[in-house]
């Protein structure tokens, strides 16, 4: 049997983690369910999967939590906090963890994970965007197996022939070829972009997702934040990744060789395809994902990204050609200004433009031979930086 922690069970990867789970009964078993403040989710969840441990970030919800399962019997045990956290990704009889919290507030489990050589699914793409150097790094030291459950870089990965960590160029790669859907606002008039609402944003044409990743699409931050995770997961700069707009959603990426092949994964656009890949990978299982029907989906488009529409786009190529901690603070600034957004506190354009001035209000440090204590402290400086940012905008 496999066990397999599940951090950030209660949003949209953590549940489509567990349908899959269920789906094979004789294979995986929860050890671990995480969230942050909705005890009532999770309650339902440990009532249902019978981990032996859950965790809410938040302390008063765990005190919540323990209320909502004093009647369970064989009830989990609820720890709290960030410990709570790394503890269960690091627990003995953990094999497989889902890396599904949303933010930068994903990296320090992930990387115990990573540092106790489990298998890690890895959805929270802002861990490898704030320290993609020392999540590799961890991830080599320990023998742990990283696996992308990130759509496109699933498919980059299938893609891909089992050697490439030996160098895309070894292995004849020219270039990868990230699909984007172009978000919500692809076709929305530029000059009234101040005008869209935190719902307008959250409704991706083609994918059901929580809310920061649904702002993040419509900004194409997220295509930015998958650029910087691609270079780290497959070893490359952003010269070998070109962004090919795709509104579709069903080719998840392609990779192009120097024959002249492309390689590309296609698929409705239904995250549990590449959890049950990466699940059971290097098996193939059932997902419940229904089969494509071409017939029904008829044309696949392509276009270049606008990056005049698009500048979060622009922001994060840039800094992912400065390195350093550029990355991390572009990561950073964009929390906090969606958070912003989410509130009303600034417009969509404001996103971009508090982005931007974090970037600059910053300077550029090296990462190397620094700890986690460092990133963690750039982390923090850019987040009051772009408060700063946000509270200018909206005076
Ligand atoms: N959704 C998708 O289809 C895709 C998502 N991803 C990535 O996967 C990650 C998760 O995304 P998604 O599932 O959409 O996000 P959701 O917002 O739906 O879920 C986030 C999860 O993280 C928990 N969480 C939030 N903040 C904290 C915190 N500070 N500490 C601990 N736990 C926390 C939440 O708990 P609670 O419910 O209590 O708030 C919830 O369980 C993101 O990094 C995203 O970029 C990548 C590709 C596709
Ligand atoms: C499902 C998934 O992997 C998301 O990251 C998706 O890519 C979002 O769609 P966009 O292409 O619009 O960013
Ligand atoms: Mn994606």
């Amino acid at each position: 049997m496999i066990g397999v922690t599940v951090l950030g069970a209660t949003g949209s990867i953590g549940v489509s983690t567990l349908d899959v789970l269920a789906r094979h009964p004789d294979r995986f078993q929860a050890v671990a369910l995480t969230a942050n403040r909705d005890a009532e989710r999770l309650a339902d969840q440990c009532r249902q999967h019978r981990p032996k441990f859950a965790v809410m970030a938040d302390a008063d919800a765990a005190a919540r939590l323990r209320d909502l399962l004093a009647d369970m019997s064989g009830r989990p045990e609820i720890l709290s906090g960030i410990e709570g956290l790394e503890q269960v990704a690091a627990l003995p009889e953990t094999d497989y963890v889902m890396a599904a919290i949303v933010g930068a507030a994903g990296l320090r489990p992930t990387l115990a994970a990573a540092r106790a050589g489990k298998r890690v699914l890895l959805a929270n793409k802002e861990s490898l965007v704030v320290a993609g150097a020392m999540l590799m790094q961890a991830v080599s030291d320990s023998g742990a197996e990283l696996l992308p459950i990130d759509s496109e870089h699933n498919a980059i990965f299938q893609c891909l022939p089992p050697n490439f960590a030996d160098g895309l160029p070894r292995v004849g790669v020219k270039r990868i070829l990230l699909t984007a859907s172009g978000g919500p606002l692809r076709e929305w008039p530029v000059d009234q972009l101040s005008s869209v609402t935190p719902e307008q944003a959250c409704a991706h044409p083609t994918w059901a997702m929580g809310r920061k990743i649904s702002v993040d699409s419509a900004t194409m931050m997220n295509k930015g934040l998958e650029v910087i995770e691609a270079c780290w997961l497959f070893g490359t700069d952003t010269d070998h990744i070109q962004v090919v707009v795709h509104p579709q959603s069903v080719i998840h990426s392609l990779v192009q060789y120097e024959d002249g092949s492309v390689l590309a994964q296609l698929g409705n656009p239904d995250m549990r395809t590449p959890i049950a890949h990466a699940m059971g990978w290097p098996e193939r299982i059932d997902s419940g994902v229904a089969p494509l029907d071409l017939f029904a989906v008829a044309h696949l488009d392509f276009q270049e990204p606008d990056l005049m529409r698009f500048p979060c786009l622009g922001l994060a190529f840039e800094s992912a050609r400065r390195g350093g901690t550029a990355p991390a603070v572009l990561n950073a600034a964009n929390e906090v200004a969606v958070a912003a957004f989410l509130d009303r506190r600034v417009d969509l354009p404001g996103i971009a433009a508090v982005v931007a001035d974090t970037l600059e209000a910053l300077p550029n440090e090296s990462v190397a031979d620094k700890g986690l204590e460092f990133l963690l402290d750039v982390d923090r400086r850019a987040r009051e930086s772009a408060e700063h940012a946000v509270r200018a905008r909206a005076a």
